[in-house]
């Protein structure tokens, strides 16, 4: 597995010394332990780990720099893609937001295992957390793989960013249609979309997407709505 780690790393133009390719190992080992009692990821080879899990969240470092900044992972999972980047930047300031309860104790006990004490975990819905002062507008970037079509996750995700912040949508490369439907939940959330970043996960020839959305404005007061609604009327 850190082989496979090492030479992606470098396809993606980054290093990490021993210290920091333990501290993968341990997350692998981790997950993979925990896997077979909770479920968190269908992955189950710690080589594909290495690639799917840990190169792909990674690649996120080619589309956007991501040093020094105060970022959000909305439905993390099992630390994807947030924790990945942390571990790589100690520059990123984290926190790791998912609605499963089980989940968050996973993550907050990896964390602990892995002596990063600094990422914070949080149980909860993100379009319930973002109405709260504390959260709202306050995050440089917000990242999320595989939670929601992209109207829906603008909404989720949007209200977190600070103007001037970023919004990184991890996606398939073939998510064009799912792009232009989002235009108009972009546009009402204050955002603006820019170029998208294509990238081959290092490793394997799959292609992903990170769709890059500026905010540019201010998320009008009313916006998220409950989930209920969002789900019923996307915008
Ligand atoms: C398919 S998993 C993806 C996990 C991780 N991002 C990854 O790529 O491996 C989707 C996660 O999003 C969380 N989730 C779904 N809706 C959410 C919401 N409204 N607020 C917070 N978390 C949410 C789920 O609990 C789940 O853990």
């Amino acid at each position: 597995m850190e082989q496979t780690l090492r030479t992606g790393l470098s396809t993606l133009g980054l290093s990490a010394g021993p210290p920091v390719l333990h501290l993968f190992s341990d997350y692998s080992r981790l997950l993979l332990e925990t896997n077979q009692v909770m479920n968190l990821t269908a992955i189950t080879d710690p080589d594909q780990v290495a690639k799917l899990h840990f190169l792909d969240s990674l690649s996120l470092f080619s589309a956007w720099p991501l040093h020094d900044s105060r970022m959000l992972d909305v439905g993390s999972g099992a630390g994807f893609p947030g924790l990945p980047l942390r571990l790589m930047e100690p520059s990123i300031s984290l926190t790791l937001l998912d609605s499963t309860g089980k989940r968050v104790s996973f993550l907050s006990e990896l964390c602990s295992q892995l002596g990063v004490t600094d990422v914070t975990c949080i149980h909860g819905r993100a379009e319930e957390l973002s109405s709260s002062p504390e959260y709202r507008e306050t995050f440089d970037i917000c990242v999320s793989r595989a939670v929601a079509e992209l109207n829906v996750l603008c909404e989720l995700c949007l209200p977190f960013v600070r103007v001037g912040g970023v919004f990184l949508a991890m996606k398939a490369a073939g998510s064009d249609d799912e792009i232009s439907g989002a235009a108009n939940a972009v546009r009402i959330l204050g955002g603006e979309l820019l170029p998208h970043f294509d990238y081959t996960v290092p490793g394997t020839e799959i292609l992903h997407r990170v769709v890059r959305i500026r905010k540019s404005f201010p998320a009008p007061k009313g916006y998220p709505r409950r989930f209920s609604a969002i789900k019923k009327a996307p915008l």
